[in-house]
């Protein structure tokens, strides 16, 4: 049974997934290795609890309580209390690796690693861990607080109890789960990121200008944000990790990443974090960049 929450990478996801469990009534510990990037994921919640708190009417003290909750750090040892430790760093399986082999010195042994990965063969990953059969995708989407879905993702190597215990840990915190099976970014993924790409190539060969693009999707389609948008609330760096593990992992040319995608991701214009991607950000209102 789940009691105390590790999240490890406290950025867009790791933050929303820290707020999340915390305003649950879960202990969580958010490790990242920069102190920067955990000052600003707990104003980030702060900011979030409270909003929350004022749509539905709820006793401002409870935001304290939840913050109370959260403990930070930059070190991996300090996840050694943790039942459930959610892996949400950087979209590299290179460096995530990394991360389970480290974990493995510091986690108790009946604790379960959850990764958020977006993408990544969770059969792979689970090969890094000390603890393949205790080891899952639980892919949580952006912007956590708000939206519905987790996907949980089993491994070959993940145990039924593993699943059962890690499906209960997201209903707890209000989730819908869907179960997919361990293929290449899964479904949400598999099926959004090509459509972020296709725009990405319709900007590229000049079929039609961000606003464009942003505004047929929206009413052409229902869409709440233009995939554009979207493409810069997730991460463009973010979308090209999955663009490449889909062609990569599938071995199939429709799924190569628009050259442009790659330009701006070398640019380090990778959307909001950075303040510019398809829009530039340094203004109250996004302006189109192309
Ligand atoms: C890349 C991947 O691996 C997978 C992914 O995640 S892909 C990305 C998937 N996400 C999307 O497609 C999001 C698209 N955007 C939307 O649907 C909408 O903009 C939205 C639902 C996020 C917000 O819409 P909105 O009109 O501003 O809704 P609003 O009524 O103000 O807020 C709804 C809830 O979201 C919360 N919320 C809204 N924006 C938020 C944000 N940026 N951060 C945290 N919480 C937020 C609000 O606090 C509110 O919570 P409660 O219901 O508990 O009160
Ligand atoms: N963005 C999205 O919409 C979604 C993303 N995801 C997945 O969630 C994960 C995180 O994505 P997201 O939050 O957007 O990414 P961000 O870039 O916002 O945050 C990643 C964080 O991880 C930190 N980090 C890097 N290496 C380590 C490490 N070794 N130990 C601890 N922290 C580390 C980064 O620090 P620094 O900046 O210093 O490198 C950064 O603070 C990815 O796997 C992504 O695919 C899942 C669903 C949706």
């Amino acid at each position: 049974m789940t009691q105390k929450v590790g999240v490890i990478g406290a950025g867009q996801m790791g933050h929303g997934v820290a707020h999340v469990s915390a305003g649950h009534g879960y202990e969580v510990t958010l490790v990242d290795i920069d102190q920067d990037a955990l000052d600003q994921a707990l104003e980030l919640v702060r900011t979030g609890l409270e909003r929350q708190a004022v749509k539905h009417g709820e006793d401002p003290a409870s935001v304290d309580a939840a913050m109370a909750r959260i403990t930070t750090s930059t070190n991996y040892s300090s996840l050694a209390d943790c039942d459930l430790v959610i892996e949400s760093a950087t979209e590299n399986e290179e460096l995530k690796r990394k991360i389970f082999v480290e974990l493995a010195e510091h986690l108790k042994p009946e604790a379960w690693i959850g990764t958020n990965t977006s993408s990544i063969s969770i059969t792979r990953l689970a090969t890094a861990s000390d603890r393949p059969e205790k080891f899952i995708g639980l892919h949580f989407m952006n912007p956590v607080p708000a939206m519905k879905l987790v996907e949980v993702i089993r491994g070959l190597q993940t145990s039924e109890d593993t699943y059962t215990q890690c499906c209960e840990f997201a209903e707890i915190l209000g989730k819908t789960v869907a179960s997919a099976e361990d293929f290449p970014a899964f479904i949400v993924n598999r099926i959004l990121l090509p459509m972020i790409n296709e725009a990405v190539y319709t900007l590229y060969e000049g079929v039609g200008s961000v606003t464009g693009i942003d505004t047929s999707l929206k009413l052409g389609a229902n869409h709440p944000l233009g995939p554009l948008e979207l493409a810069d609330f997730i991460g463009l760096d973010t979308c090209l990790a999955i663009m490449q593990v889909l062609y990569n992992d599938l071995s199939d040319s429709k799924y190569r990443p628009c050259p442009l995608l790659v330009k701006y991701v070398e640019a380090g214009w990778l959307g909001r974090k950075t303040g510019r991607g398809f829009y530039d950000y340094s203004t109250d209102t996004p302006v189109p960049t192309r």
